[in-house]
């Protein structure tokens, strides 16, 4: 993999020498609280009150996460660019035009989330059935090959806004934890399943910026599943890229 691209004040003159080792030194260090933080709530997940052994066993969990991919992301929302008028429904272009960020799930193990307060962040709080009008919270709406594809932009999904509490991370759990969770679940009731938060990020009607720093807790590139047939991550990641959104994106794209 390659090095960090870091801040250098010679190429990027809104900058100074002192803020970029400042910012160097600073996210570094929050890289680093994120890190073992993840790893102590990994193996919380992993007890037998929580979801239990998700990863077969403690050596496998440390063995997955030895060569951790984890991302520390900084992202700015300019709202001012957002046009909702043509709704998600629409095409790629004005999907583009009213999400910050469309709806998905994170992938790797949870994502740590903090953002400057304001608003925009939703999670899936279930399916709303036509009929009746009630709520399921559906375990299968979180599965790699539902969210990826068409439910992700159903009117039936019921979006909750996320509070933002000074002070405290959003945690995310992420694809890998609900694969590994399901497939050891389906083998051993001392595993139990859990979803992958489906979530999306919406412009807020006079918010003009919006700042966020997700942690993506991620294991290592080559990890293979617990169960078998010991799939190894990359090749799901490659199959659920391919399948959902390289292909599923443009299908949508053509509907009225
Ligand atoms: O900015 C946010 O609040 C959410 C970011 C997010 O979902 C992501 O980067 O995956
Ligand atoms: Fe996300």
């Amino acid at each position: 993999m390659a090095s960090n691209l870091w801040p250098d004040h010679r190429t990027m003159p809104a900058t100074s020498e002192g803020w970029c080792g400042a910012f160097h030194h600073k996210a570094t260090e929050y890289f680093r609280a994120c890190l073992e933080t993840c790893g102590a709530l990994r193996k919380k997940l992993e007890e037998p009150d929580c979801l239990g052994p998700f990863l077969r066993d403690s050596a496998l969990s440390e063995d997955a996460f030895k060569r951790s991919t984890s991302l520390l992301g900084f992202t700015h929302y300019n709202y001012s660019q957002f046009n909702p008028v043509g709704g998600y429904s629409a095409s790629e272009k004005t999907q583009q035009q009213v999400f910050g960020i469309r709806p998905h799930q994170d992938d790797g193990l949870c994502t740590l989330l903090y953002t400057d307060g304001q608003g925009g962040l939703e999670y899936a709080k279930g399916l709303r059935n036509a009929s009746s009008q009630a709520m399921m919270s559906d375990l299968s709406l979180y599965s790699g090959a539902q969210c990826r594809a068409d439910l992700q932009f159903s009117d039936a999904v019921v979006w909750e806004p996320v509070p933002f509490l000074p002070g405290h991370w959003i945690v995310n759990l992420g694809t890998d934890l609900f694969r590994w969770a399901q497939q050891s679940s389906s083998r051993s009731s001392s595993c139990r399943p859990c979803k992958a938060t489906l979530h999306r990020v919406v412009p807020i009607t006079g918010t003009r910026d919006r700042y966020s720093m997700p942690f993506f807790y991620e294991p290592n590139l080559d990890v293979r599943d617990p169960c078998p047939p010991h799939t190894p991550r990359y090749e799901y990641l490659m199959k659920d890229a391919a399948g959902g959104v390289v292909q599923k994106l443009p299908e949508k794209s053509v509907k009225p």
